[in-house]
């Protein structure tokens, strides 16, 4: 469960002093996410997330995703607002942790993806990336391709211990890529972990985004690249063009997207299985025997990284140039 920092009832108390939302009612840890401790406060003015930053996540980088968060919600995106205190300040410090408050989202995250589902997470996510235009922070991206050669030495050739051949496998994969990454696609804020867990709905509405802590700069369609992954796939590791499609219409019909961005799909989607099969691998060899938090099946993404390595092109996905 994603509670690693206990707060206790005095510590509650005295923080929200600090704010001007009310009184604590409750205050109680969820257990879904893997990162950070996040509860939900109930306070006599409603009900907030307070979320209490773990190692993970840089203390650095907080004024970067709480700002975009802002910036974004100011601009009609639904995602969780950050509530400043007394003092206009968003983060500050609890148990020893960085921490903020955030406006609670209705909604729930779809247990089985359906075609609606991608049709409006294409729109939502090409408005995120017009609204995000103008904000003025950046955050490069630490796990794109730059980053994906650390990552792969931090594993330290033990991936022959989950798959045989997947340390060799991986090395030729990242080789390919290095070689083959596309450096001149239009760039922006992108959230970078835009998975179905994080896409909350009301019936068929998109509600609301969540969890913004790997949001960064970086090729705008290589976001639509990881949901291709994350959305489209079927149990059975099928592709489901169905989805991309509607999902990529819906996202130009709000933002068109270049030739250029359509043609170079393929690599990108290819890029961001290897970047969700990295960090699985890493937190699977990392994981304390023991541990209450499930780590995620890195070869899920092995059979999405090798359906990508048959795609000829771009419209094998379904989608037209
Ligand atoms: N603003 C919000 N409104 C309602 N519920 C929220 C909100 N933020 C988080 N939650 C709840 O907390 C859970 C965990 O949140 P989140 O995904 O941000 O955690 P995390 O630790 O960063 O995990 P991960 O990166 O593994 O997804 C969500 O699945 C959701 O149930
Ligand atoms: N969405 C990531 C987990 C990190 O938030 C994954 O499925 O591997």
């Amino acid at each position: 469960m994603a509670v690693y920092t206990e707060v206790p009832d005095d510590e509650v108390e005295s923080f929200l002093t600090e704010y001007d939302i009310g009184e604590v009612l409750s205050l109680k840890g969820i257990a879904e996410g893997v990162e950070n401790s996040n509860y939900i406060l109930h306070t006599t003015a409603g009900n907030y997330i307070l979320t209490l930053y773990e190692k993970r996540v840089k203390k650095e980088d907080l004024p970067f995703f709480l700002g975009y968060m802002q910036h974004l919600a100011a601009q009609g995106i639904s995602c969780p607002v950050p509530i400043a205190g007394k003092d206009g300040e968003f983060l500050r410090t609890l148990c020893g942790r960085p921490a903020a408050i955030t406006a609670f989202l209705d909604g729930m995250w779809p247990r089985r993806i359906q075609p609606f589902h991608c049709r409006a997470l294409g729109k939502t996510m090409a408005e995120m990336h017009l609204a995000g235009a103008n904000f003025p922070l950046e955050r490069p991206n630490s796990l794109s391709v730059s980053g994906w050669e650390q990552l792969l030495e931090a594993c330290e050739g033990k991936g022959d211990q989950v798959k045989p051949g997947l340390t060799r496998e991986l090395e030729q994969e990242l080789t390919f890529l290095s070689a083959n990454w596309p450096d001149s696609l239009p760039k922006g804020v992108i959230h970078a972990d835009m998975f179905q867990d994080n896409v909350f709905f009301i019936h068929e509405n998109l509600s609301g985004v969540i969890d913004f802590y790997f949001a960064c700069n970086d090729v705008l369609a290589y976001e639509i690249a990881i949901c291709l992954n994350a959305w489209c796939f079927e149990q059975d590791n099928s592709f489901n063009v169905t989805k991309a499609q509607l999902m990529t219409r819906a996202y130009q019909e709000t933002k068109p997207l270049t030739r250029e961005e359509l043609e170079a799909l393929p690599i990108l989607a290819r890029g961001a299985a290897f970047r969700f099969l990295l960090t699985r691998l890493y937190d699977w060899i990392n994981h304390p025997a023991g541990a209450f938090v499930k780590p995620k099946d890195p070869l899920e993404y092995l059979n999405k990284l090798r359906f990508h390595q048959s795609v000829k092109s771009v419209s094998d996905y379904g989608i037209t140039l």
